[in-house]
């Protein structure tokens, strides 16, 4: 089995498709987005398609397109439409696989299930994105701790933003979960630019938590 890895993130809006997309153009895999809210703008798996330098059929179609960007619970909701648990399988694929919650990791998928319990079942390795703005030392351990609570494995932190040495530092010292890298702002944001900036600040050695 080739290696799996779920991005997670402490939020909503904080880069984790654009790490994903950088992830998965780096492993030369492929890109799943099992639930996607909202359709009016670019989708993340349309992102991931722009930005990745991987051919189309290696992004995966999602398994439930909802037309809201809100919650997909509630995007769900006003689509008539209820996300089935048992929809949301892994697909097998020949080669590595990115797959991008969304939001973090308590949002629901119906009344009964969070994101966080579907990867408790899978139960695949994550990494967890995180702002390195002010306000994400307590976003992050607090989802360091719901991750530990349920034994889902973490590779480590893929931080995003510019560096802020001293939030960075404090996090994996209470944490004592290692940092991967870190992804810059890019201006522009391009392949290129995301490619380089992956290279430059990941070791894909280190992500080697995979199945
Ligand atoms: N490293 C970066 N450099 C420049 N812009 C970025 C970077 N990371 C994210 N952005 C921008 O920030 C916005 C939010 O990023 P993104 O869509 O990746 O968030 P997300 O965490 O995947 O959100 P969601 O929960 O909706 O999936 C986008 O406009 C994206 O282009
Ligand atoms: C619409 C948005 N871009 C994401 N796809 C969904 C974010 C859900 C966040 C829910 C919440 O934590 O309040
Ligand atoms: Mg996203």
């Amino acid at each position: 089995m080739s290696k799996r890895i779920v991005v997670t993130g402490t939020d909503t809006g904080i880069g984790k498709t654009v790490f994903s997309a950088g992830l998965a153009g780096l492993l030369d895999g492929f890109y799943w987005k099992p639930v996607q809210s909202g359709l009016d703008e670019e989708t993340d798996s349309e992102v991931v398609a722009r930005l990745s330098g991987l051919p189309a059929e290696r992004v995966l179609p999602e398994a439930y397109r909802l037309k809201s960007p809100l919650s997909p619970h509630r995007s769900a909701e006003i689509d008539g439409v209820m996300i089935e648990v048992a929809d949301l399988s892994v697909p097998a694929v020949p080669g590595p696989l990115v797959i991008e919650g969304a939001g973090g990791l308590m949002v629901p998928l119906n009344r009964r299930t969070r994101f966080i319990d579907i990867f408790a079942q899978w139960p695949l390795p994550v990494i967890l994105c995180a702002r390195t703005a002010l306000g994400t030392i307590n976003h992050t351990l607090l989802s360091i701790e719901a991750l530990r609570a349920r034994s889902i494995p973490l590779i480590g932190l893929a931080f995003i933003g510019d560096e802020v040495t001293d939030t960075q530092r404090t996090i994996v010292e209470f944490s004592g979960v290692p940092q991967l890298g870190r992804l810059p702002h890019l201006d522009p944001l391009t392949g290129k630019t995301l490619r380089e900036a992956m290279v430059a600040g990941f070791d894909l050695a280190l992500i080697a938590g995979g199945e």
